[in-house]
């Protein structure tokens, strides 16, 4: 097994495809006609289109993805943010090549999707330091302020590592890629994160966690050679399960919101491709993972800036005064987690398209192991902050939310050492630095 590389970034500083407007084609046609009933067509059209791209349903900040250059325009509700990116030409090609280059003996050239992500920032900043060749590819959705993902960009930069734009919808964008570089690879944790936004937008969580993923698999099934995959499950496909600690082994067919049906979908899906395919495949159920360069769309994250703003925090709790506690896992632990997964991961064992016998299948919890009370939660936070919090205790609400998480991990610990040493503690006092650092002291932050 390869060494694992421990990613402290707290220091330093997923998913529809881009659309692009064919413009020039109608430019072009405007130009050599002299027809005067063409131009005042094309200008209509026109109209209707800027009409179309601006109007609130379509361009609004609650939409999740980008559209490809190759995808058709969709009326799919997922959309968040549209942008006219294009990707190909050859000094695209030449800052591809350039960042999946492998640097070290035996090492991967693995392509992250969702590499502007918290996790995937992470973890690509861990392969790249310690040689493997790494190529991000995100859509960079505003499901979340896309600030924070360009600031994460940046910093992969630095590293050496680029961030492709684009979406996992984006069939001949991910055929591309693969035609450039023979990932060894795939670490696909581009999603739609968050487990309340669902009942919001659930179509987003379709496009990006089923279509997208099924999507990436097609393409990584006729690739040659097949690459290996780990890829992000969750939590919370445990859903109203109440036997803790939470094993594998355990039911996972009562999924609490459409995310974790969306991530049940998943693990499914894996189990098809690698049995019609061959494809190594290797899900990892993570576990409220917080730290430096974090989501702001999860508790810890924003119980800091609206503590910071004297705002109150509403800590959910369940029936009868019932404790809601998460098994909290800091993101070097998770980091290690994925390497670890990686470098076990056996190869895939198809080609062009046909299975050559059997392959690997796994999924592991990577969790913390100790179930913390959200209430403590916001006490440590407090004390770190030095600010009292305004609570205000309210019901769970019933839009996905599960009362308890704990992982039980002792077949990852098996298969890959991973063995999780952060506690909720130290964890959220190096999240606190970063965020100081990140938006500033002033306690009237607004992001
Ligand atoms: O392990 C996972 O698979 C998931 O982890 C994360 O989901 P959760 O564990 O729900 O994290 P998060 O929202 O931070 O809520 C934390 C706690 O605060 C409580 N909570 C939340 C909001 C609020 O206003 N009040 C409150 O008490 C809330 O009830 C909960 O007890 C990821 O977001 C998700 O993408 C997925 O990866």
């Amino acid at each position: 097994m390869k060494q694992m590389s421990s990613s402290h970034m707290d220091n330093i500083p997923s998913t529809p495809g881009k659309f692009k407007m064919e413009k020039s084609s109608y430019i072009q046609r405007c130009k050599h006609s002299s027809s005067v009933a063409k131009l005042t067509f094309f200008v209509f059209l026109s109209l209707i289109l800027v009409f179309f791209f601006k109007s609130p349903s379509t361009s609004s900040s609650s939409s999740a993805s980008q559209y490809s250059a190759s995808s058709s325009i969709s009326s799919d509700l997922s959309r968040r943010s549209l942008k006219t990116s294009s990707w190909g030409g050859l000094a695209w090609e030449k800052r591809v090549r350039s960042s999946a280059r492998i640097r070290s003996r035996n090492g991967f050239s693995v392509l992250v999707t969702g590499a502007a992500g918290f996790v995937g920032t992470h973890v690509s900043v861990a392969l790249k330091r310690r040689g493997d060749g790494v190529l991000g590819l995100d859509n960079f959705n505003d499901y979340y302020d896309p600030s924070l993902k360009r600031a994460r960009q940046a910093l992969l930069e630095r590293s050496g590592i680029y961030i492709v734009e684009g979406d996992i919808n984006d069939a001949p964008l991910l055929k591309k890629l693969f035609e450039l570089i023979p990932f060894t690879h795939v670490m696909h944790l581009a999603a739609q994160a968050g487990v309340r936004y669902a009942m919001e937008n659930p179509s987003s969580y379709v496009h990006s966690n089923i279509a997208g993923f099924v999507n990436l698999l097609e393409v990584c099934k006729s690739a040659n050679p097949q690459p290996a995959i780990v890829w992000a499950s969750s939590s919370s496909v445990y859903g109203l399960n109440t036997k803790v600690p939470f094993s594998e082994k355990d039911r996972t067919d009562q999924p609490a919101s459409l995310y974790a049906a969306t991530k049940k979908a998943g693990e499914e899906i894996a189990h098809t491709y690698n049995h019609i395919y061959g494809l190594s495949l290797t899900g990892l159920r993570f576990f409220t993972v917080y730290g430096p360069w974090g989501r702001p769309d999860m508790a810890y994250f924003f119980f800091t800036r609206d503590i910071l703003k004297g705002k109150s925090i509403p800590i959910f709790e369940a029936a009868n005064h019932g404790t809601v506690a998460r098994d909290f896992t800091y993101i070097d632990d998770i980091v290690k987690g994925c390497l670890g997964a990686l470098d076990t991961a056996e190869k895939s064992t198809g080609s062009g398209g046909k299975k050559r016998g059997p392959a690997q299948l796994r999924v592991f919890n990577l969790g913390n192991t100790s179930p913390v009370p959200v209430s403590d939660l916001v006490s440590i936070l407090e004390r770190l902050l030095k600010v009292k919090a305004k609570r205000s205790v309210m019901k769970l609400p019933r839009n996905g939310d599960v009362q308890f998480t704990h992982a039980n991990i002792s077949f990852a610990r098996r298969e890959f050492g991973y063995k999780p040493t952060t506690d909720l503690q130290t964890g959220l006092k190096k999240f606190v630095r970063w965020y100081v650092s990140y938006y500033g002291s002033v306690k009237k932050t607004d992001q």
